[in-house]
């Protein structure tokens, strides 16, 4: 368990973090979300004992940092600046914060193999892509078979497979009961990723809440469909169903899922071009929760009227840095 009670912290006159307090849980990812610039690296320096707040308290598992006897059992993290020593193996980097960590070489190979390093485990780590580096952090983070994880913006520039791999092992990571914390400022990453969200901006909390929640406030999933019949579809759809239609083909239904939609269409023999869940308002409420507190504001993207095109607007304004 990982709790933040008002934590706050000023450089010089500026508050960069506010009165933040939440709690994240064993057994579950928790995304912590915010534009650039919200405050979230130094909310996690605070919590992991880098950075002292001017005010309030950072735990784990009921201590400060500081005050566990041999932290690196209780949590491993990667932050986004890394300083690793560009002559090293992996394994030999892993082997010597295992000897300064009392923990046994045998775990060196577990977590190589763990991170899929273990083929490129003698190579210097001069060599080495992001994307390995990516994954001799995280090797590193879980070296003291950590009760709880933080990692973050693990994603940052990673190809397609690497992101995969740090979702489904931050989905296993809670699997087996361990606190996992893990942030980014891409509300369609952690919608894949997380169970529970906390969100913040400017420093201060805007939301803590689950993604399904967040999604059911959103107005729920919703669905595009594109077919021929749209009429007789839109007719055979239940009456507690939103449907817009922007085109002659094309419906967008909220209120259903796609499997109902798909069972109607086939029951019926209407033939479908497309069925398409949307995230687009799940988008859209990031940024109408984080909208006050973006600090460099881009263009304004387009407010469009309808999921599709609140999709393509959805030009992740927290990057526009
Ligand atoms: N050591 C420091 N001294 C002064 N200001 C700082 C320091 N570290 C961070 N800040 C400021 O605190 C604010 C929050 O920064 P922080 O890096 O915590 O945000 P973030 O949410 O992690 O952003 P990003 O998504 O861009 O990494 C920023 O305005 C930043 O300029």
């Amino acid at each position: 368990m990982i709790r933040a009670e008002q934590l706050t912290k000023r450089y010089g006159g500026r508050t960069v973090v506010q009165d933040l307090s939440f709690t994240v849980r064993p057994g579950s990812v928790t995304g912590f979300l915010g534009p650039n610039g919200a405050g979230k690296s130094t909310t996690l320096r605070m919590l992991l004992g880098l950075d002292a707040p001017t005010r309030g308290r950072a735990t784990l598992a009921g201590r400060r940092y500081a005050d566990h006897p041999a932290p690196l059992t209780q949590v491993g993290a990667l932050l986004e600046a890394r300083s690793l020593h560009p002559g090293r193996s992996a394994r030999n980097h892993l082997t010597a914060l295992a000897l300064t960590h009392g923990i046994p070489r045998s775990r060196v190979d577990q977590v190589l193999d763990l991170a899929g390093l273990t083929e490129v485990a003698d190579r210097r780590v001069k060599g080495f892509s992001l994307g390995m580096g990516q994954r001799l952090g995280i090797a590193a983070a879980l070296l003291g078979d950590p009760a709880a994880v933080v990692l973050d913006e693990p994603v940052n520039g990673l190809d397609p497979e690497g992101v995969l791999w740090i979702r489904t092992l931050l989905k296993s990571l809670a699997a087996e009961g361990r606190t996992v914390l893990v942030s980014s400022h891409l509300m369609s990453e952690m919608a894949l990723t997380a169970d529970h969200l906390v969100v913040i901006g400017k420093g201060r909390l805007l939301a803590d809440t689950t993604v399904t929640a967040l999604v059911r406030e959103a107005g729920g999933t919703t669905v595009k469909v594109v077919t021929p019949d749209a009429g007789r579809l839109r007719a055979l759809l239940p009456t507690t169903a939103r449907i817009t239609a922007d085109a002659p083909d094309t419906l967008h239904v909220t209120g259903l899922d796609a499997a109902e939609i798909g069972r109607t269409a086939a029951a019926h023999g209407l033939p479908l071009y497309e069925l398409t869940p949307q995230t687009a308002s799940l988008e859209q409420a990031f940024m109408d929760l984080t909208h006050d507190s973006v600090e460099y504001q881009g263009a304004e993207p387009q407010r469009a009227g309808h999921p599709g095109a609140a999709h393509q607007g959805a030009a992740h304004q927290g990057a526009a840095a």
